[in-house]
């Protein structure tokens, strides 16, 4: 039966969010053929400057200081995608010959600079290695300090920092340095540079284990490039390869655009957020190497379905709506939509669609990898339970304990459907066995699920409860305790920073799955910590992930 929404249309709430910054903007780059760029010099010297710095790799000793300085900058450049297997010798080369490096009286081995870096980039690979290996940099009194690091000893102190945010719990000599290094770096930061103060803003902002590659990249390009010590050849291949995968994306946000247009959201879905640019953005966060094209179409297009439907369950749909809204989900069946307002329909039918394209994607590729969209599908369907659960609290004005809340809060987080989702695209490594990991809530995703939802509620709270929504882990928090917001905020943080302890120990091996597959939970954490840190940047999309997205998607850089 057809309901009539008119009735009861004034009973709504409404958010009024701003209109899409973007608008049919990357249409314009529907003419972009990647198969004529295959013959055409750019590919050529890309190709060239490749083997170049293959060589380059190749060539440099794995036990010297600049071989750990390159594998660095090539991280840093994000063009590491393109050298795994080189990179993944090189460590397990120096991993190899750890201990015996360390005991050897060598120049090097003091040096913190070099100890902390190599610390890192072992750690980042999955190695183990001891943290203690830094304890001679204290001093007398067990502690960091200027004197036991040394004055103008900028470069340790940086590379101490960023080895800092790679520990797991119980290791209190990184929670340590990292207190120690990020509060003298800020005390440096009058006194330096431009050059240095651009690195030391650099690493404050966006540490490398919290960084999303494409990001930390093009805003560590220019640093890199102001540096005396940098390398011409790596720094020219950096730039070509940053463009050609601009105009990739560009070129796959145009298609995915046409896609959009055709749901005509301002006339279907007024109440919600306009958001396909952004989402692009946060998915193309998530894996945005060339092979990774069809799963990123896939994954953009659920989570711009996934806004509009948080906008339902949160702000227009009524309690008897939803429950039509979850059922149909449910039963997953195109029939089901005949019995939806027209607004929901017209969502619910978008939302099956866009699983049955990547079925028939896949299907052409390989009927035998059909499986994952079941498990994807799955995961859908738990979130839209998860988000009328909240929708009953919040009609029922229920307040929850903060564990109940988190139960379903977790869920409607979105990241245990958005990791199995973005599985399903990654070919044959995306076994059975990973797909069941995923949706039984491992450590990992839970912990990416905690930054998320607690970031999310921190900045997100005062909004959400004066436009109307269901008690957020602050209320909760609040109501439990007696306390006030502040004190909510510091013991979120803490819990915060618990989970990214966590994302580091589940990234070490041996782990649980393959790391490209974890790397993709990893990176929804990161996005969060790059548009949630400080507000909703997301919802709000008017300044900085409009900046971010210029700066990825519109201009290429400056050769
Ligand atoms: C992770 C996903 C799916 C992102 C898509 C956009 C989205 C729903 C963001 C969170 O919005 P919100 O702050 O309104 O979320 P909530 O209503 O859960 O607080």
């Amino acid at each position: 039966m057809q309901m009539d929404t008119n009735c009861i249309a004034e009973n709504r709430r409404s958010a009024d969010f701003h209109p899409t910054v973007w608008g049919d903007f990357f249409l314009s780059f529907s003419s972009y053929d990647i198969s004529l760029e295959s013959d055409s010099s750019s590919v050529a010297k890309l190709q060239y400057l490749k083997e170049e710095v293959k060589n380059m790799l190749q060539k440099t000793p794995n036990n010297s200081v600049e071989k750990l300085d390159l594998i660095d900058a090539i991280q840093r450049l994000g063009v590491a995608y393109h050298f795994d297997s080189e990179i993944e010798a090189t460590l397990c080369n120096i991993y190899d010959s750890y201990h015996e490096l360390l005991s050897k009286d060598h120049q090097d081995t003091n040096d913190l600079r070099v100890v902390a870096l190599r610390f890192r980039l072992l750690r980042q690979q999955g190695y183990h290695v001891s943290s203690d290996v830094l304890s001679k940099y204290k001093d007398e009194e067990s502690k960091f300090s200027d004197s036991s690091i040394g004055t103008n000893n900028l470069g340790g102190i940086l590379s101490l920092y960023e080895a800092a945010n790679y520990g797991v719990a119980e290791e209190n000599i990184l929670d340590e340095a990292l207190k120690f290094t990020s509060s003298y770096l800020e005390s440096l930061l009058p006194t330096l540079n431009h050059l240095d103060a651009s690195k030391v803003n650099h690493a404050l902002n966006l540490p490398v284990q919290k960084a999303l590659a494409r990001v930390a990249a093009r805003l560590y390009i220019p640093i890199y490039e102001e540096d005396e010590s940098h390398d011409s050849i790596l720094l020219k291949f950096t730039k070509l390869d940053f463009n050609f995968l601009q105009k990739l994306h560009q070129k796959e946000l145009s298609d995915i655009t046409k896609w959009w247009k055709g749901l005509n959201c301002t006339k279907n879905f007024p109440f919600a957020r306009d958001r396909l640019v952004e989402c692009y953005f946060w998915i193309s966060g998530v894996y945005f190497e060339p092979k990774y094209g069809l799963a990123r179409k896939f994954v953009t297009k659920v989570i711009s379905m996934t806004t509009i439907i948080d906008d339902i369950y949160d702000a227009h749909g009524t309690l008897e709506e939803l429950t039509l809204f979850t059922n149909a989900i449910d039963r997953w069946e195109i029939n089901e939509a005949a019995e939806l307002p027209s607004y929901m329909k017209c969502c619910y039918e978008a939302l099956l669609d866009v699983y049955l394209e990547m079925e028939k994607e896949l299907g052409k590729q390989d009927e035998s990898r059909l499986f994952g969209i079941t498990y994807a599908k799955e995961t859908m369907k738990q979130l839209v339970k998860a988000y009328l659960e909240e929708a009953k609290w919040y009609y029922s004005g229920y307040v929850p304990s903060v564990e109940e809340y988190l139960k379903v809060a977790l869920i409607t987080g979105a990241y245990t459907m958005l990791t199995t989702n973005s599985f399903v695209g990654m070919g044959e490594i995306a076994t059975k066995e990973a797909f069941e990991w995923a949706t039984n809530q491992p450590l990992l995703v839970r912990a990416a699920s905690i930054i998320c939802r607690l970031t999310d509620d921190i900045v997100g709270h005062e909004f959400e409860q004066e436009r109307g929504h269901v008690a957020s882990a602050v209320e909760c928090y609040v109501k439990q305790n007696g306390t006030s917001k502040q004190e909510a905020y510091a013991e979120f943080q803490k819990i915060i920073t618990n989970a990214w302890k966590n994302i580091n120990k589940e990234c070490l091996e041996p782990t649980a799955i393959p790391k490209p597959l974890l790397e993709r939970v990893v990176n929804l954490a990161r996005v969060i910590h790059l548009l949630y840190k400080d507000e909703d940047n997301f919802t709000n999309s008017k300044t900085k992930i409009k900046n971010l997205i210029i700066l990825l998607l519109v201009y290429p850089t400056k050769i």
